[in-house]
């Protein structure tokens, strides 16, 4: 599981390492340095064969420390490097300071004006990294100049930890920064571990391609709240050899009415294709007729009404429940949902499901408990939790939004997402980003989202926990998606699991 940090939890790490002793701030600074000018060679071979014009925009802090040392390594390997520093030098932090006197023994340094960068092939923006606390305002020209590349690219820029303007935390920019006043980058090399913000919000666009640069601090433990990158349970999706179907549980899916069904059965199919046993539709009796044309491994039962459902989660073999998926805006759903909850089943609750609920959320909440994984996308999130989303909206990050959801309705919370977000009450949390090599931009298609349903849903009939369900089904769903590529549809997603699996499997 890859771990990501905070900016904070990344100065604690840094300052565990200095106090003990193994290592000074500006041996660290050396390696960032030689960290990023090793990135850039691997990125761009060419650029370590034949040196070339570099620009490196320096800021006030020990990001701006990091980009001296750069230029001195540039220039090493034969590049013409011109620094500018934005700032005033005898304000310095030590080691970047350390690193300024350095330089000035073999170059210049510009202040930070409207470098021409026509000429450069490559430019460095070691400005501002993860002390950027307030919006950035005066990087307007340099940040649009960067921007108008020429014809054969260039140049090609590289940020340093992260793009300047865009908070390492919350990937987005700081303090409403203007976009067009932020850098936008080429590559990004960071240290250590990736940053939350790399992952979330603005962040993949900013920092372009990712890279994570090793500068010796492994001894040095993540911290236990840290958030990770969502991955599957690859050996807990295997089926056993000697099981039968109901070993795999029993999952149901209740639909909606006569022509709003098509939701509820992607769910299904999806619960089904993950491995569930069995899935049962639970439908209206008019849409009986409807559904029963549509389908064929998935069952079907008769839900007149909230009592009906009762009746039919006597069986206690239905161990999982999904709800929401096309239920509609009827007056009966928040009837029903409750009647799903107070079985006290593993369950998802999504889509109308949740909106039901908007005008009163602590009726939901009342009845939710720990096997409930909720999927809102975000509007759903911000009916349910408005005063959450209102903090989002101010530069709170998803994962803390998450959590803070997660801890309120004392069930995991699924936000979804390019940067879906999960979390249990807890805070346990992590990020399944559709992000760098793995974008899934055709998962934008209707009905995406009921088939994530289906597959949470299935897991949680098979035995999995529901952070364990949600988190793998929604690697899943974005690798089914990335598997199927150009022209999805989300039917598509249950019919290309199949080929996701062998290949986890091996
Ligand atoms: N933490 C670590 O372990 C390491 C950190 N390193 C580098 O150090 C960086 C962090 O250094 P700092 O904490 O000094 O932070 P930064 O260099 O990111 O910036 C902090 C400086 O910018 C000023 N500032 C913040 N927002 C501003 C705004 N909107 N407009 C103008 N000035 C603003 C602050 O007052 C401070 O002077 C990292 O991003 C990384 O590049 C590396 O040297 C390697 C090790
Ligand atoms: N640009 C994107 N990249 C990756 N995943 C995406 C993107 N846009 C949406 N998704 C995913 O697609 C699904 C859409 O779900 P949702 O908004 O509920 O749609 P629907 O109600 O039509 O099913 C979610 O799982 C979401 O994370
Ligand atoms: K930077």
């Amino acid at each position: 599981m890859t771990d990501l940090i905070t900016a904070a939890q990344m100065r604690g790490i840094e300052l565990a390492a200095i106090t003990s002793g193994v290592v000074t701030g500006l041996e660290l600074m050396e390696r960032a340095g030689r960290g990023v000018v090793a990135a850039i060679f691997e990125e761009w071979p060419e650029f370590a064969q034949s040196g070339g014009r570099a620009v490196v925009l320096c800021g006030p802090g020990n990001n701006g420390g990091d980009g001296f040392v750069i230029a001195r390594l540039l220039r090493e390997w034969g590049w013409e490097v011109e620094v500018c520093l934005w700032g005033d030098p005898a304000r310095l932090p030590p080691d970047a300071k350390a690193n300024y006197e350095r330089w000035c023994t073999f170059g210049a340094v510009h202040p930070l004006g409207e470098p021409v960068f026509e000429a450069a092939e490559l430019v460095v923006d070691a400005l501002f990294g993860t002390g950027l606390t307030r919006k950035l305002e005066g990087l307007e020209k340099t940040a649009l100049a960067l921007k108008g590349k020429s014809a054969a690219g260039f140049p090609k820029v590289v940020a340093v930890d992260v793009p300047s303007g865009l908070s390492a935390d919350s990937g987005r920019y700081v303090g409403e920064t203007d976009v067009d006043a932020c850098i936008s980058a080429d590559l990004t090399v960071s240290f250590h571990r990736a940053k939350t913000g790399h992952y979330l919000a603005d962040g993949p666009a900013a920092c372009g391609r990712l890279v994570i640069e090793d500068i010796g601090l492994d001894a040095f433990c993540v911290p236990e709240e840290a958030v990770c990158l969502a991955g599957p349970n690859v050996e807990r999706l295997q089926k056993r050899g000697d099981a039968h179907k109901f070993s795999h549980g029993h999952a149901f899916v209740l639909c909606g009415g006569v022509g709003h069904g098509g939701a509820a059965r992607l769910a299904a199919r999806g619960a089904l294709r993950i491995g569930a046993g069995l899935v049962t539709l639970g439908c209206p009796p008019a849409a009986i007729l409807e559904n029963a044309c549509q389908l064929n491994a998935v069952m079907l039962a008769r839900v007149a009404d909230g009592a009906g459902l009762t009746e039919i989660l006597e069986d206690s073999r239905i161990n999982a429940l999904c709800v929401g998926p096309g239920l509609g805006s009827r007056a009966e759903t928040r009837g029903l949902v409750r009647a799903v909850l107070l079985a006290r089943r593993a369950s998802v609750v999504d889509a109308d499901g949740l909106s039901a609920f908007a005008t009163a959320p602590a009726d939901l909440f009342e009845v939710l408990h720990e096997a409930c994984v909720l999927t809102p996308h975000a509007g759903e999130f911000a009916r349910l939790f408005p005063d959450i989303a209102e903090h989002l909206s101010a530069g709170c990050t998803k994962v803390d939004a998450v959590r803070e959801a997660a801890a309120r309705a004392g069930s995991v919370v699924l936000l979804k997402g390019a940067d879906t977000v999960i979390a249990t009450p807890e805070g346990r949390a992590c990020i399944n980003a559709a992000a760098y090599e793995c974008a899934a931009p055709w998962l934008a298609t209707a009905g995406a989202g009921d088939v994530l349903a289906g597959f949470i849903t299935g897991l949680l009939a098979r035995g999995f926990a529901p952070y364990e369900a949600a988190q793998t089904a929604a690697w899943l769903h974005v690798d089914c998606a990335r598997t199927f590529g150009a022209g999805l549809i989300s039917e598509d997603l249950p019919e290309v699991l199949p080929s996701v699996l062998r290949r986890l499997h091996g």
